[in-house]
């Protein structure tokens, strides 16, 4: 399933933390839909490359969600590229993504590269703090997703709490307000009934640190949210 249109879970691996041979092949045959390599730090060519090449032994998309210019490989399925929507400064927005295109542009197929709105609601997130957020309210965050849609016509708009579980109804809000732009929701999910109540709202939902601190409950929410999916009527 290379169509992002298709998904409902996905995992995000961090190539700054380490993960045995054992538990990867856990996350990457449990039936989530992409394996998406990401973090906010310590991110470098070296562990992107040699997470990548470890989750291309599997038989599903692999994605870089590029965080650092210097640690863009070739050879991912999809480049997801963050916008910060709610950075007080346009270099998280447009600056570093320009300084990309200009060193990358010739080699860039486009057809593969995703722009993802980030709205970052979580403010002791590291990525809250390294890209200068203001913690947006109710009404902004309605706006950042009308103008995803509407304004800039992205793909992706992130709901973006790592870390933190967010707010269930909030999220509702926001899905309603979305047609055409996919709403990822990522932060927090610890358990299957989390995964459950974000996935009846979000059209992705994406699970991180919990691979890292417990294993067994990061793979449960693959079967709560496929169980959801096909209980709101089959895949969206
Ligand atoms: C052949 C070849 C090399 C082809 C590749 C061509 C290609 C696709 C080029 C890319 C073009 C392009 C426009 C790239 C953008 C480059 C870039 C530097 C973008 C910066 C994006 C950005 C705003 C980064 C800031 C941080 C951020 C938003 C990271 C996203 C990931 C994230 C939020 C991870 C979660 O982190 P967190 O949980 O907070 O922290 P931990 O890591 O501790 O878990
Ligand atoms: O690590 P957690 O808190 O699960 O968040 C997932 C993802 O949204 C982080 O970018
Ligand atoms: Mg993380």
């Amino acid at each position: 399933m290379y169509n992002i249109n298709e998904w409902d879970h996905v995992f995000k691996l961090d190539p700054n933390k380490t993960i045995t041979d054992r538990d990867l092949q856990a996350v990457c045959t449990s039936g989530t839909d992409a394996i998406i390599i990401g973090g906010t730090d310590g991110v470098t060519f070296e562990n992107v490359t040699d997470l990548q090449e470890r989750v291309q032994r599997y038989d599903l998309p692999c994605v870089l969600e590029v965080s650092d210019i210097e640690a863009i490989a070739p050879g991912f399925d999809k480049y997801f590229i963050p916008l910060v929507l709610n950075s007080q400064y346009k270099r998280w927005m447009l600056d570093v993504q320009h300084q990309a295109v200009k060193e990358y542009g010739d080699l860039i197929d486009w057809d593969d590269m995703v722009t993802e709105g980030y709205c970052v609601l979580n403010p002791e997130a590291k990525v809250f703090k390294k890209t200068d957020c203001t913690l947006p309210d109710k009404q902004d965050v309605q706006a950042y997703a009308q103008m995803a849609e509407h304004v800039f016509r992205l793909p992706v708009f992130y709901m973006e709490y790592s870390g933190m579980y967010g707010d269930p109804e909030r999220v509702k809000e926001i899905a309603s307000e979305l047609k055409h732009t996919k709403l990822v929701y990522g932060g927090g999910i610890r358990s299957r009934e989390q995964a459950q109540e974000m996935s009846v709202y979000a059209d992705v939902i994406v699970v991180g640190n919990v691979i890292y601190d417990n294993l067994e409950v990061a793979l449960q929410t693959v079967e709560a949210v496929k169980s959801t999916k096909m209980k709101d009527g089959g895949p969206s």
